[in-house]
């Protein structure tokens, strides 16, 4: 919701964006309508119309329009009668279920000039699903528009034919409104809705200034190319490595082209942080992300997807000399070393959303990805919560945890009562990785591995990180364009609680407008004044 909100409010709808009607291809719409008193009143949050847009996408279908109405047959009519003249395909979701407010099959009956009355196929199915016999509620998902076809679809996944089917009549498609059921329907049927003809091209430029300093630019380039190309301008307040995404988008290869390398000459190099080129989609069942080419300047805005590679690529091409390399690569064994002598079921890795072990869990999913290819499983995370969290560490660490698939094992209060609760409740977990480091306090005797002490609760402590400076750890995350927590980027340089935490007084300075600021994280010189924002 923010996010869409923020696009719409930001330079994006001044851009009016056009795409060529070429002749060759037939341009495919859908419309959606969201059916619901709930969403109206706030209840509950639409997530359909966002997966739908998503997925209609790459299927090659432009949406064109998004209608959220309650429960009531004359305007479920209206706005069914209206979008199914305009748009190649009209999906609805919501309004079939088995209650007296459910009045989705009447308003679209009613918009076609039809009527409902029970079909013989769906009545044979509501009775052996749920053994109802004609009177009870459930029959009322029998009762549909007499001109319905009914698509079965296919289960993508075991091949076999979907149990109940989706209603459709005209070029009307009538989705369950329970995401799951909608989810899970759509993709049986998404065949249904490709459009054969599609063939987008896009690039993506990652900018490093403010949308406002570059919107004069973007408009010129808009009003030379808006005949053949949409340009796109994204604001993103919380990514660590640049501030607006620009993507262009257009069936016609050359146009994109020239429209690219006119916004590349008139934007000024040093804000340009990469560019994906040729990200072409064909519309293939397979993935949804966009399948990127490397990107020419240094921006990698998937990082996790070729994790191991990029990692063995580091530790494999580093010289002897190399401290930093030198310092991964004995990370990586350790890690191994770790896989050796423990499964994955007796590992858990301490994730509090910090750098340092942020850093190490890249590496502990690369290893993992390497040592175990196919492994679907989750990866486990101990992350005992603080009194008093800052929230940015808090959505950090959710970020993370869906970011990475982690199965996260949370405690809240004392580290050592946490960690008897953890041998209590998860008594497989014998080992944590941590991402100490031998400055930290009480942490220059550690070793690779090392137990707990003899007073705490007894886990091997495995520090793949521990002969890492301050910048190492830097430089690997920001080498690797990994996602960390925000508040590094306002001079936090060590993060504790909010009560004893603050920005690192070595990074401030006073900004043109005479503003107090800091610098990120990764610019402090002095590396023995890490925790000087610590009490
Ligand atoms: C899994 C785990 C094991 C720990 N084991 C010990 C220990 O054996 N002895 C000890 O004094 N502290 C132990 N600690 C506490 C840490 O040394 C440290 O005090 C804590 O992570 C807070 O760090 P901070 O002050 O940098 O935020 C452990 C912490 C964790 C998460
Ligand atoms: N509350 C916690 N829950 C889980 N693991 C923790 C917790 N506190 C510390 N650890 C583990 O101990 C390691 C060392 O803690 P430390 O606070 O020095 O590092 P960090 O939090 O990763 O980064 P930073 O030094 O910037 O705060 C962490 O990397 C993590 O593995
Ligand atoms: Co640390
Ligand atoms: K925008
Ligand atoms: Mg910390």
């Amino acid at each position: 919701m923010e996010r869409a909100v923020r696009r719409t409010t930001t330079l994006f709808k001044h851009i009016v964006c056009r795409r060529s009607l070429q002749m060759s291809l037939r341009e495919y719409s859908a419309g959606i309508i969201v059916i619901g008193d709930e969403i109206l009143k706030g209840q509950t949050t639409d997530t359909n119309s966002h997966f739908l847009c998503k997925h209609l996408f790459t299927l090659g279908v432009k949406v064109k329009k998004i209608s959220v109405i309650g429960d009531d047959l004359e305007v479920i009519a209206k706005e069914v009668s209206e979008f199914s003249s305009k748009y190649t395909h009209v999906i609805t979701s919501g309004g079939i279920g088995p209650t007296h407010d459910d009045k989705t099959f009447e308003g679209v009956a009613k918009a076609f000039d039809d009527d409902i009355c029970p079909h013989p196929e769906i009545v044979e199915l509501c009775k052996q699903f749920w053994g109802a016999n004609l009177s009870s509620p459930k029959m009322k998902l029998a009762m549909i528009p007499k001109s319905a076809r009914l698509e079965y679809g296919v289960n993508k996944k075991t091949g076999e034919k979907n149990k109940f089917p989706l209603v459709v009549v005209n070029n009307v498609y009538i989705f369950p409104g329970v995401p799951s059921l909608m989810e899970r329907s759509f993709i049986a049927l998404e065949d249904l809705f490709k459009n054969p003809d599609a063939h987008f091209y896009t690039e993506e430029i990652y900018v490093q200034q403010d949308e406002v300093s570059i919107a004069p630019i973007l408009n010129e380039v808009d009003e030379e190319f808006k005949v053949d190309v949409t340009l796109g301008s994204y604001p993103d307040f919380h990514n660590n490595y640049y501030k607006v995404k620009l993507m262009l988008e257009s069936s016609n290869p050359e146009q994109i082209t020239k429209a690219a390398t006119a916004l590349k000459n008139k934007l000024p190099n040093d804000i340009i942080m990469g560019v994906y080129e040729n990200c072409e989609q064909t519309y293939s069942d397979k993935e949804l992300a966009p399948q990127h080419t490397e990107s020419i300047v240094n921006y990698d805005s998937q990082p996790i997807v070729n994790a191991a590679d990029r990692v063995y690529k580091l530790v494999e091409s580093c010289s002897s000399d190399d401290v930093y390399g030198n310092n991964v690569q004995k990370a990586v064994s350790v890690l191994e070393e770790c896989l050796q002598k423990y499964s994955l079921d007796e590992i858990c890795i301490g994730f509090n959303g910090g750098k340092d072990c942020t850093a190490l869990l890249h590496l502990y999913h690369a290893v993992v990805k390497r040592k175990y290819p196919g492994h679907q499983g989750k990866l486990k995370a101990l992350y005992i919560k603080s009194k008093l969290p800052f929230p940015e560490v808090e959505k950090f660490t959710q970020i993370s945890r869906d970011k990475y698939h982690l199965e996260m094992l949370h405690f809240e209060g004392r580290i050592k009562d946490s960690l008897g609760q953890l041998k209590a409740n998860h008594p497989s977990i014998k080992a944590v990785i941590m991402g100490t480091r031998l400055t930290d306090p009480y942490s220059s005797h550690l070793e690779a591995f090392s137990m707990t002490d003899a007073d705490w609760p007894q886990f091997m402590r495995v520090n793949p990180v521990l002969h890492w400076s301050y910048g190492h750890v830097w430089k690997f995350l920001r080498d690797l364009c990994l996602p960390y927590c925000s508040l590094y980027d306002r001079g936090y340089t060590s993060l504790g609680s909010m009560n004893n935490t603050h920005p690192n007084p070595l990074l401030q300075y006073v900004d043109e407008h005479g503003v107090l600021k800091y610098r990120p994280a990764y610019t402090l010189s002095d590396p023995t004044k890490e925790r000087d924002g610590r009490n």
